[in-house]
């Protein structure tokens, strides 16, 4: 008899419901459940909306106990950054405003007023992007009265949902360093600066570490779903548990979680807050075990999802799979800086990429697969330039490349990328996050005895693909 374990994944773009067991130190996993998200506009503002995603958390569940599969465990994880503010009834008080929307337009300048970047990097290691939850504070202390004042509780998106499952509040560690309201070195929140800021104190308490019971079911969740289980806390934010699962255990790699982002970047076992990684714009993102995820984010096939989205609403309805293969065709030469912010939430993706190329005097993309390849080939462009600036960095050579995520299934992005950076690329496994999020709560069952031995069996357990470059570096 094995014991079962069930990760809810959910991404930016899409949920799912993975069950997970080892067998002869092998993993399985079965999909249970997916479901679709994204923000939704409520009163001009982007919002997650997470009482239907709490539906569709019990709804994938429910389908569990259909299926006879019973996990002992199970957690949460998903993306980083956004948060939900409590009453004193742990009632959510307001919407959930979501990282892409514009509300923390000159937040940043307010934080500068009350302490440097270059400070808050030295604190925190956080990198700087206009959406982290420091900035989405300020814009709630701004823009929203008083709520920040009459707010009990603060809760990060996985920490809320475990509050609904069970009762309990739990603030998990490595989606808090998101925050940049964390000390880089003591890996509690900075008390100071959070101080400084004008930010009210009992919002921030104690922060738990992934592998932390939480507690059972509630009651009325119990009835739901028609059994109880514990709740144990993955690595709660995505790309946390994403890089769990990068199925290697050498002492220098390099990953790039490939989903809505693309987050590259390489595990270090301290934060780098110096002046030379902040001038990179790299982030020092608490992991597993109080590892540090030294990465960039990279816009990512976010890109691809919008420009597939304004397809179907011309009507033209084309599979992830499909864009790739026929942009692999094109041989328009065309590259876009993913990085500029006109990328982050544009009104059409499509005259966004345009525009840029006509701006800088480059061929514009006159068809969907000419614009689909413009973004591949630049997402590849941009693989390369981090490559150069990782090794600058880290003073270390890098051989290969650890692609995983959904955007591991993108073949011709894989091959773009082995050539743009000179690197063997390893893609898979596609379900990493669920698998790193499994992975949590199986070594906390006793199924694996460390990270490097749940690694070593994820090497053994899924699919890997291998590119090989043809520009050697
Ligand atoms: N068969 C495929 N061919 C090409 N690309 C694919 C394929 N399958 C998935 N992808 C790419 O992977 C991306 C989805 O990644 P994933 O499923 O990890 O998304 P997500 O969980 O919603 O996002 P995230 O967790 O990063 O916010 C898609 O946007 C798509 O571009
Ligand atoms: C804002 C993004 O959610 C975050 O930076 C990224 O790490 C992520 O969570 C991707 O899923």
């Amino acid at each position: 008899m094995c014991n079962y374990y069930l990760a809810v994944d959910i991404g930016a773009s899409s949920g799912r419901h993975i069950i997970g067991w080892v067998q002869d130190h092998v993993m399985k996993v079965r999909e249970i459940y997916r479901f679709s998200n994204g923000m939704e506009s409520v009163n001009g503002r982007l919002c997650w909306n997470t009482d239907r995603l709490f539906e569709e958390i019990t709804a994938g569940m429910r389908e569990c106990k259909k299926q006879g599969i019973i996990p002992r465990t199970m957690g949460i994880d998903t993306w980083a950054v956004d948060y939900v503010l409590l009453d004193k009834q742990g009632r959510r008080l307001g919407e959930s405003v979501g990282y892409r929307d514009g509300r923390t337009k000159g937040m940043d300048t307010r934080v500068y007023g009350i302490i440097s970047p270059e400070d808050l990097y030295a604190r925190t290691g956080i990198q700087r992007q206009t959406f982290n939850t420091i900035y989405q504070l300020m814009a709630d202390r701004c823009q929203q009265g008083k709520r920040l004042e009459q707010a009990d509780g603060l809760l990060m998106i996985p920490d809320y949902f475990h509050y609904l499952l069970t009762g309990k509040k739990r603030q998990e560690y490595t989606n808090a360093t998101t925050t940049q309201l964390v000390d880089a070195r003591t890996g509690t929140w900075d008390e100071e600066l959070i101080g400084m800021l004008g930010y009210p104190k009992h919002l921030f308490g104690a922060l738990s570490m992934p592998g932390t019971v939480v507690g059972s079911l509630r009651g009325e969740i119990r009835r739901q779903v028609g059994f109880d289980c514990k709740v144990v806390l993955p690595a709660t934010h995505d790309t946390a548990s994403a890089v769990m699962a990068v199925p290697s255990n050498q002492e220098h790699v390099l990953y790039i979680s490939s989903g809505t982002w693309s987050l590259m970047g390489t595990e270090r076992p301290y934060a780098d807050c110096g002046p030379e990684s902040r001038g990179a714009n790299f982030t020092n993102e608490g992991g597993y075990e109080h590892r540090y995820r030294y990465l960039k984010n990279i816009m990512g096939l976010w890109m691809i999802q919008s420009v597939k989205k304004e397809w179907e609403a011309e009507g033209e309805r084309y599979s992830f799979g499909e864009i790739c293969e026929r942009a692999s065709r094109e041989r328009i030469a065309s590259i876009v800086d993913c990085n500029d912010s006109c990328f982050l939430a544009p009104d059409s993706m499509c005259r966004a990429v345009a525009d840029f190329c006509n701006a800088g005097g480059q061929q514009v993309p006159r068809t969907r697969w000419e614009m689909a390849a413009v973004i591949y080939n630049s997402l590849a462009a941009c693989y390369g330039a981090c490559v150069k600036e990782l090794e600058q960095l880290t003073g270390i050579s890098y051989d290969r490349i650890h692609i995983v995520g959904g955007g591991a299934n993108a073949d011709y992005l894989n091959r773009l990328t082995a050539n743009a950076t000179g690197r063997t690329v390893y893609a898979g496994p596609a379900e990493a996050t669920a698998i790193g999020n499994l992975a949590a709560q199986m070594i906390k069952g006793g199924e694996y005895a460390s990270l490097a031995d749940a690694r070593e069996s994820i090497f053994r357990s899924f699919e890997i693909k291998t590119y090989h470059s043809k520009n050697n570096h």
